[in-house]
């Protein structure tokens, strides 16, 4: 251990021995728990607001320092906070980790993608996405959780980025409605719009007396989150999200896998629940919460486990999704936790149709919770899904980023990357 890293560790109270057991388990220095204190703090510039670097400097009393590896991205100190400032309530910048970014680079938008992301709350990521679309193709965003989403909303307003934004707050493992056709006719410029109901008109924040109905009956209820069956709820579609004019259960329609492959989504990121806990900010905050939560909240094993085959899920419901030819994109924080590990797939079962597939232990113990829960996930969802293949990312080359234990997935150590830390894989869709 270095010096630096020693140092760090006799500064932070006592670990509980269950946790320093995790991490020995695991092949992780404790030391990386000190870390969390001297990681950058990451804003995104909106395109444009370059001229404006001097100013934004100057009202949050620091040095704005370029990140070499990913473009539009500054590190600042973590003790630098933005929701105060000015810069940040006008929409000039916004936090969203380097990582993060990487992540959104990796999935090479191009213009005119149609565009899903499917764990879109509260929405730093989905932002970046509409950035890179610019004024062309679609994004719609799918969140589970309401009032998350409700914040997406208010992000892309906020940032001028909701244009051709649609949001769905439904679960990702079933939610099924594919990027508008163009083949379906759009009233949209047409003089005489019915606005009957039952065609989209114009968005507007104000609910009609169904929707208020629905919400009463949803609060006496408990507001129940939306199940797999449950129909998604659209909370937002911008003026270009193409829906304007059409009809309601065109655009609401289900799709099928076959449908999916020919006029699915161009691209689509999963960047799945997590425990959250696995990245050195939230661990930390157990110092506060108290130790005794960790156990309940990260080593649970019942809640873990459900959390992993959640992320498998979504993974396999975001690849349905997709086109043939499409790119997705699966991210989750770096180190999540799980009691048991999934046992790891035979790799030359995998082999047999997944060529690029190769498994190292990378210095990692073959037991690696961490690798159970991000590798694993990914070695499942291949063997199920032969019509995906992992692919490299190429932008990649340049960033402070490590293999994964399978070929061509990314890992992003804080120590190393000074990031909060993420695990990235990418995939694509052939014919089969
Ligand atoms: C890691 S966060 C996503 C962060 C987000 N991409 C961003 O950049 O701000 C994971 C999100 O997944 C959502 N989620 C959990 N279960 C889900 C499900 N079944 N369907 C859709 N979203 C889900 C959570 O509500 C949470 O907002």
């Amino acid at each position: 251990m270095a010096d630096d890293a020693r140092s760090a560790l006799a500064s932070l109270p006592p670990l509980p021995a269950a946790f320093l057991e995790f991490l020995r388990e695991n092949g992780l220095d404790p030391a990386m728990y000190s870390m969390a204190d001297t990681i950058p703090r990451y804003i995104r510039l909106k395109p444009g607001m370059e001229p404006q670097i001097p100013e934004i400097e100057s009202e949050l009393k620091c040095r704005l320092d370029k990140v070499s590896w990913l473009p539009d991205f500054y590190a600042i100190p973590p003790e630098v906070h933005i929701a105060g400032s000015k810069a940040y309530q006008q929409g000039k910048i916004y936090g969203i980790d380097a990582a993060s970014g990487a992540a959104i680079l990796a999935l090479d938008v191009k213009p005119g993608d149609h565009v899903l992301d499917l764990c879109a709350a509260p929405g730093a990521k989905l932002c970046m996405l509409a950035d890179m679309l610019g004024g062309t193709g679609s994004l719609t965003g799918v969140d589970v959780a309401k009032h998350r989403l409700a914040a997406c909303r208010t992000m892309l307003q906020k940032y001028s980025l909701g244009d051709r934004c649609r949001l769905f707050v439904a679960d990702g493992t079933s939610f099924s409605i594919l990027p508008v056709n163009s083949s379906l006719d759009s009233g949209e410029g047409s003089t005489d719009l019915k606005n009957n109901g039952n065609t989209f008109s114009e968005w507007t924040s104000k609910r009609s007396w169904k929707d208020r109905q629905k919400s009463k009956k949803a609060k006496i209820a408990g507001s129940p989150q939306p199940t797999s069956t449950s129909e998604p709820e659209l909370i937002y579609y911008g003026k270009h999200s193409g829906l304007i004019g059409l009809r309601k259960c065109d655009v609401l329609r289900p799709s099928d896998d076959d449908e999916a492959r020919s006029s699915g989504y161009d691209k689509v990121l999963v960047d799945a629940e997590c425990t959250h806990d696995g990245s050195i900010k939230h661990i930390q905050k157990f110092e506060f919460w108290g130790w005794k939560t960790l156990d309940r909240r990260v080593l649970d094993a019942e809640r873990t486990d459900d959390l992993l085959h959640l992320q498998l899920r979504l993974l396999a419901n975001g690849f349905n999704l997709l086109k043939t030819g499409g790119s997705l994109v699966y991210s989750t924080c770096r180190l999540i936790i799980s009691s048991h590990a999934i046992p790891i797939v035979d790799a030359s079962s995998i082999v047999s149709h997944q060529k690029s597939f190769c498994v190292t232990t990378d210095g990692l113990p073959s037991n690696s919770l961490t690798v159970a829960q991000n590798e694993n996930v990914v070695q499942q969802f291949l063997c199920k899904h032969p019509s995906a293949e992992l692919q490299k990312i190429n932008s990649a080359d340049n960033w402070p980023c490590r293999s994964g234990s399978i070929f061509k997935t990314l890992r992003f150590d804080p120590a190393t990357s000074q990031t909060s830390g993420l695990f990235v894989a990418k995939f694509t869709k052939f014919q089969t």
